[in-house]
């Protein structure tokens, strides 16, 4: 079916949108579509996509364009922008009445369409998700491909166009195969990934530790404004919906105007937020900052964002593009700040990995899902962890294009010192190799441990950092490589390092070493067969501490003792006080008999048997559960020490470890079947984790 234009393209992106020029190749892409060719468009973030298919719905004056967009969200606004600019637009999908879609189908059936585009959704019977966003790649992939052949199959003629920002060579085959797009009669237009206005920086940290994080934050979107001399529009994106809350919380009593926005906030207090946001940024009121899951993502379309923060590591590199393309849609330069430690990668490997077999599960053919894999994963943890190479190459990289390093001038053509790496290169690796070799310092002047500890503990610690200096002596002193403070720096410098162990320790997957001696000898008490590390139950969400309880008041814990219904073993617990320089040794004590007194109280409920069955798979004596339990505070409280350098860091992850202690005595946490898609269930996840760890040491598998 072709058609030439009734209006020239270019009359409409003067007249209806405003613009005086075609970006990139939206030109060749307009009229290959008007002309009746199926349209694949590749093309980055904030390019201008819309219009792609917006122009040629305009211009030929015949027919209906039929948009599936994966997002409600999405389609609202882009109604409303068309209305606004009187084109006949309607929306077909959950939000319309049923008078509204009489109208619709009486208007489609007429012969004689007044509409010029519809917009439905990829998954009518679906209630719009969070988790959808960027991802239909994934969760709406079998909907797409059942589509395809249908859609064929009744309008064999109609030219198809497909835009996306995020895939890669196999996934754009994988799209043009399952929408039955035609080879022969195909106009594709590959755009470069890069984005030029970008300023990718990559914050590295020890140990997420929040607190120092949120101010770090604050100070940044402060410095900002001193010197812009006025608010700037940006979005922190976080993993969990909790932390949202807490940064939005956090920047408000930093007299910042900031929100929070994720799917457990309501509707309309969502579209106030987003209407109010998108208001704001300069100085005339409206929210500037809003604190985000993915929820608030692909379909934001605001010029003058000025920073993207993540707060923590997405889930994806997909995701991670997708959302720093929120940023300098206007073509201004904009910043995006990616916060990370090893430890919160290893939370978001872990969560990754579980929730990945279920996506494959859902996948009836064609390749693996890229995006939310554990490969898009680690390819973000690898540019994250990569302190020599260009941040914007690397990223081209990753979407499949092939650039050379050595070439000064084509990573030029990239990146104009728009990047951590080309701007401030010396201190950008010494960054991360001093908080990779801090680690190293927290431990080595105080420990006087065995040196089998001292090497497993280095040996974890250094897993993974191949391409890293490794420099014995830790030097504190910042020193520059010449040209680094040659200029008067322009962006904020990123907050102090924190001094603290890099790593989680949840996460060791070497054997624990324990801080304290005790007389239990490991791997002792051996029971016939080891239990199976099947994987763990799904379990909903404990709600987070109030901030109250942020400082542990340890002076009940006698009554956790006293109540507790396993006959408790009198278990000598010694310190080794070469740890214990951060933290006081008898608060590490009680800290540790308050971590056993919860862990037993979670036994203490009637389902006690059931969690031990799932927990060992074989009857387990009281003797063994006390040993059980005396690992698991042994090494929660291990990790607690190792990954704060503050003795506020330590009580605020104690008071977060027993909230979540206490929520595990509700038996629905160990049987829910629920979806563990959500971050918060992380901490309680990990406990699990190490019961059932602390379980299979007292029966390794054989
Ligand atoms: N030719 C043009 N000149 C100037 N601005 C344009 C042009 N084309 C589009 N824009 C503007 O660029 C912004 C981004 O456009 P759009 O939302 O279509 O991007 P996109 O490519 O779909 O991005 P994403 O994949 O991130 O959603 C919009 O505000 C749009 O109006």
């Amino acid at each position: 079916m072709s058609s030439s234009p009734s209006v020239e393209p270019l009359r409409l992106l003067k007249d209806v949108f405003g613009y005086p020029e075609f970006r990139g190749q939206q030109e060749e892409i307009i009229h290959a579509a008007c002309k009746g060719s199926d349209v694949f468009v590749l093309a980055p973030t904030g390019m201008g996509k819309s219009l792609c298919f917006q122009i040629p719905a305009i211009a030929v004056n015949r027919g209906v364009t039929i948009v599936v967009s994966p997002l409600l969200a999405l389609m609202k606004n882009q109604v409303t922008q068309l209305r606004q600019k009187n084109i006949q637009v309607c929306a077909y999908n959950s939000d319309t009445s049923d008078d509204e879609k009489k109208e619709i189908e009486a208007d489609l059936l007429s012969g004689n369409s007044e509409l010029r585009l519809l917009y439905g959704m990829a998954a009518p019977d679906r209630k719009q998700s969070a988790h959808c966003v960027s991802e239909w790649g994934h969760d709406f992939r079998e909907d797409y491909r059942r589509m395809g052949p249908l859609f064929r199959q009744h309008f064999s003629e109609v030219p198809i166009t497909a835009l996306t920002a995020t895939a890669t060579p196999s996934v754009q085959v994988d799209i043009i195969r399952s929408l039955r797009m035609s080879e022969k009669n195909m106009f594709k237009a590959i755009h470069p990934f890069n984005r030029a206005n970008l300023f990718y920086e990559v914050r590295y940290s020890s140990a997420p530790d929040s607190a120092s994080q949120m101010e770090a934050i604050a100070e940044y979107i402060h410095t900002l404004y001193r010197r812009r001399g006025r608010p700037s529009s940006g979005i922190i994106y976080c993993r969990a919906r909790n932390t949202c809350d807490e940064i939005a919380s956090h920047l408000r009593r930093r007299a910042i105007n900031a929100r929070p926005y994720h799917a457990r906030i309501g509707r309309d207090t969502l579209a106030k937020t987003l209407s109010d946001w998108e208001v704001g940024g300069d100085g005339e009121g409206g929210v500037d900052v809003v604190c985000a899951t993915i929820a608030f993502g692909m379909g934001i379309d605001k010029g003058d964002v000025r920073y993207i923060i993540h707060y923590d590591l997405p889930k994806s590199f997909e995701g991670y593009y997708q959302e720093t393309g929120r940023a300098g849609r206007d073509g201004q330069p904009a910043k995006c700040i990616l916060y990370y430690s090893r430890e919160d990668a290893m939370r978001a490997r872990k969560f990754v990995s579980d929730s990945y077999a279920t996506r494959v599960a859902k996948v009836s053919d064609g390749p693996e899902p890229s995006q939310r894999s554990p490969g898009s994963l680690e390819s973000l943890i690898k540019y994250a962890e990569n302190a020599t190479s260009c941040r914007h190459t690397s990223i081209c990289r990753y979407f499949g294009e092939t650039i050379s390093d050595n070439d000064p001038d084509v990573v030029k053509q990239y990146c104009n010192h728009m990047c951590d790496v080309c701007k401030y290169p010396g201190k950008t690796r010494q960054r991360k190799t001093l908080t990779v070799e801090l680690q190293s310092a927290v431990i080595a002047p105080i420990v006087k441990a065995p040196p089998r500890a001292e090497s497993l503990w280095r040996t974890t610690l250094r897993g993974g950092d191949e391409d890293e200096d490794r420099r014995p002596a830790v030097k504190r002193n910042l020193g520059e490589s010449s040209n680094d403070f040659a200029k008067k720096q322009r962006v904020e410098p990123p907050p102090p390092l924190v001094t603290k162990p890099f790593q989680s320790a949840y996460r060791l997957s070497k054997p624990f070493k324990p801080p304290f001696r005790t007389p239990l000898k490991e791997q002792e008490n051996v029971l016939p067969t080891g239990p199976e590390r099947s994987p763990s139950p799904p379990i909903s969400v404990p709600a987070p501490p109030p901030e109250d309880d942020d400082v542990i008041d340890i002076s009940d814990e006698a009554t956790e003792r006293a109540s507790s219904p396993l006959d408790m073993a009198d278990i000598e617990v010694q310190l080794d006080a070469s740890f214990s320089t951060k933290i006081q040794v008898n608060m590490r004590e009680e800290t540790y008999s308050r971590l056993y007194g919860a862990l037993q109280k979670i036994f203490a409920t009637r389902d006690a048997d059931s969690i031990w069955t799932k927990l060992s798979k074989k009857p387990v004596s009281t003797a063994i559960k006390n040993d059980v339990l005396n690992r698991c505070a042994r090494k929660l409280e291990f990790c607690a020490h190792s990954l704060c350098s503050t003795e506020d860091g330590y009580k605020r992850r104690i008071a977060s470890l027993l909230h979540t202690l206490s929520a595990l005595k509700d038996p629905r946490l160990w049987n829910s079947s629920s979806s563990r898609n959500d971050e918060d269930d992380e901490e309680v996840q990990e406990v699990i984790d190490i019961l059932k760890q602390a379980c299979s040491g007292i029966h390794p598998p054989r």
